[in-house]
């Protein structure tokens, strides 16, 4: 069974703003008639551009804001009439601001937690346990909150979301403002919870690593819409981004003669050859090893980035 489904839900804002001496009311559609569902243990990455309606989308899955239409339910419920039942199925992580108390050393922070959400003592300790081991929080519990580096407090964060076991996690840019080796153990963590406890993700971030590294899926909303849904793979095939090979040579020649393939670029004896996303670079291969002196090659996938920017940018107008 779904642990997420919406089914055409819409949410509305009234802007209310004054010209002069006239005041106006203008509504803003955040979401406009989305509809998907989430199984079990998925991580799907949600990302648009600013102000899509990500974060209305998170508010109304989390119980916090009320649809305009539509329906939603998470974990067999509808979130808005059911937040305090909801509370302990799903754990919530904000990158831009704490959950934790802010004077209280770490430790009383997860204790206040488990007291909150009533986890059995054992449970407390099992899990405490791993994160600390995981997320190397061992010399953190006894400092005061305030008194932790933004990447230390993720870390933080992100144990308190998921020590009474939520089904569901929402995870709102955890990793904006960290470093390489804090966003890449963050994302080791993460990916190691989704496969030990079947826990769904729902990641919202600017950081197109995050996706790469992480998800299995991806949404993409822009206006409120969805406008797209599928695999990391699909995604690339679908914006018809071509692929690259990069071939090195024993020696520098003039461009590559290849058939289905482009030379793009020239440097010594590398060469960059691109080739259409539905082409298998199998053929295109065989045909330089056995034409050519060749050394060594790789196919390079054209980046996510460049791919949602694409997604992104509207189709100009002829
Ligand atoms: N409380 C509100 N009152 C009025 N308009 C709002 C309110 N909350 C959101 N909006 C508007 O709804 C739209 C979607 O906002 P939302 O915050 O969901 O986008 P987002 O995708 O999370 O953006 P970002 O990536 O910048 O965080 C925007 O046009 C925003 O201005």
């Amino acid at each position: 069974m779904s642990v997420i489904e919406l089914s055409d839900v819409s949410r509305a804002f009234t802007v209310r703003s004054r010209e002069g001496f006239r005041r106006t009311k203008r509504e803003v559609r955040a979401v406009d008639g989305l509809s998907f569902t989430v199984e079990p243990g998925e991580v799907v990455g949600y990302i648009g551009p600013n102000g899509a309606g990500k974060s209305t989308t998170i508010k109304m899955l989390t119980g916090i804001l009320v649809p305009s239409g539509g329906t939603i339910r998470v974990a067999g419920v509808d979130p808005s009439r059911n937040r305090v039942q909801l509370a302990k199925r799903i754990g919530v992580v904000f990158g831009q601001r704490t959950t934790l108390w802010w004077d209280l050393p770490l430790k009383d922070s997860f204790a206040v937690l488990q007291k909150m959400y009533g986890v059995p003592p054992a449970r407390h300790r099992a899990n405490l346990a791993t994160f600390v081991e995981l997320l190397d929080l061992g010399d953190l519990l006894d400092v005061p909150v305030r008194q932790l580096s933004l990447g230390q407090r993720m870390r933080g964060d992100i144990a308190a979301a998921l020590l009474h076991d939520p089904d569901i996690v929402y995870l709102d840019e955890p990793t904006i403002g960290l470093d390489v080796i804090s966003k890449a153990r963050l994302r080791e963590f993460l990916a190691q919870i989704n496969a030990d406890r079947k826990t769904t993700v729902i990641l919202t971030t600017h950081d197109l690593d995050d996706i790469e590294a992480l998800c299995t899926r991806v949404m993409v909303i822009d206006h409120g819409r969805q406008i797209f849904d599928g695999t990391l793979p699909t995604l690339r095939a679908s914006q018809q981004a071509p692929r690259t090979l990069v071939v090195d040579l024993a020696t520098s020649l003039p461009p590559l003669q290849v058939p289905g393939a482009t030379v793009t670029k020239v440097t010594g004896p590398r060469q960059h050859l691109t080739f259409p996303p539905t082409t298998s670079a199998a053929p295109l291969v065989a045909h330089i090893a056995a034409t050519y002196p060749l050394v060594d090659l790789t196919v390079a996938e054209p980046t996510i980035e460049s791919i949602i920017t694409q997604l992104y940018t509207p189709p100009e107008a002829d």
